[in-house]
């Protein structure tokens, strides 16, 4: 795939904690339109990767290169505003809002009436509503968000996500604590959301969904990229077998 279908690019991206190198160099590509994975034994790195890239922290040394345009060391509210949406591998809801206003705060006032009166136009309301139904909970938009359970709480993570409609979203274990039906929901709504032109990376555990789920895979081991390709060619590839496995 050629430079123009990047969506994602870092450059010997670094970040240690104390003598620990979390990501150690790491020269990734990630291909717009695409559903991506980055996937890695536990400790390899992947979550400080996509917390450098999300602007969550600073990496030491590297670049973040995003839709073409050097977003190393961006604010994280900045870097959202130049089209990434993301989730947290811990679901992050307010728990005392409901389900319908958590959908609302994902949304900049757009009014100087909105602001002020806090409230939100009801072409937002709907399309809260909307949204809702799409990750199949409009049936909870009453209920405290604490009051529902985890898996719907990670849906109702990733609805709030989509509310800005991003062109790339990033999720971090989007089926992590998920029961499996649910899983499956998720997977279908990545999906269809791919078919109409958003592009994923997905950083995950389940290796089911991620081989089933995705076009491009990166495998990690000690902070840095050990595999890249097609689901085949990365479960073939004898260095993923040995960092899973201990081979
Ligand atoms: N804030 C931190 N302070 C110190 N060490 C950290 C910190 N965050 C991560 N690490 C260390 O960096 C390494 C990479 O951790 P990271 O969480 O990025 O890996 P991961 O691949 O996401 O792991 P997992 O799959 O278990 O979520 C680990 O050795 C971890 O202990």
């Amino acid at each position: 795939m050629s430079a123009a279908d990047t969506v994602l690019r870092t450059e010997g991206l670094t970040k240690s904690f104390g003598g620990v190198h979390a990501v150690d160099g790491a020269t990734t590509e990630f291909y717009e339109g695409k559903i991506n994975g980055l996937i890695g034994p536990n400790g390899s790195g992947k979550t400080t990767f996509f917390n450098c890239v999300t602007g969550m922290i600073r990496p030491d040394s590297g670049t973040v290169t995003m839709h073409g345009k050097d977003v190393t060391r961006w604010a994280p509210h900045k870097i959202a505003r130049a089209g990434l949406g993301r989730s947290f591998q811990l679901c992050r809801v307010f728990p005392r809002m409901t389900v319908l206003e958590n959908m609302l705060v994902a949304v900049q006032p757009r009014t100087l009436g909105e602001y002020l009166g806090n409230t939100r136009s009801t072409e937002t309301v709907e399309k809260a509503r909307a949204m809702l139904a799409r990750v199949g909970i409009d049936h909870l938009e009453a209920a405290e968000a604490r009051d529902i359970s985890y898996g719907q709480q990670k849906l109702l993570e990733l609805g709030s996500t989509l509310m800005t409609d991003p062109p790339f979203v990033m999720l971090d274990e989007p089926a992590g604590g998920v029961n499996p039906s649910l899983i499956e929901r998720i997977a279908l709504l990545v999906r269809e959301l791919n078919d109409e032109g958003t592009t994923f990376l997905i950083v995950e555990h389940n290796m089911d969904l991620i081989m089933s789920l995705c076009d491009h895979i990166v495998v990690f081991d000690r902070g840095r990229p050990i595999a890249t390709g097609t689901p085949d060619v990365v479960k073939s590839d004898p260095k993923v077998l040995e960092a899973y496995l201990g081979v």
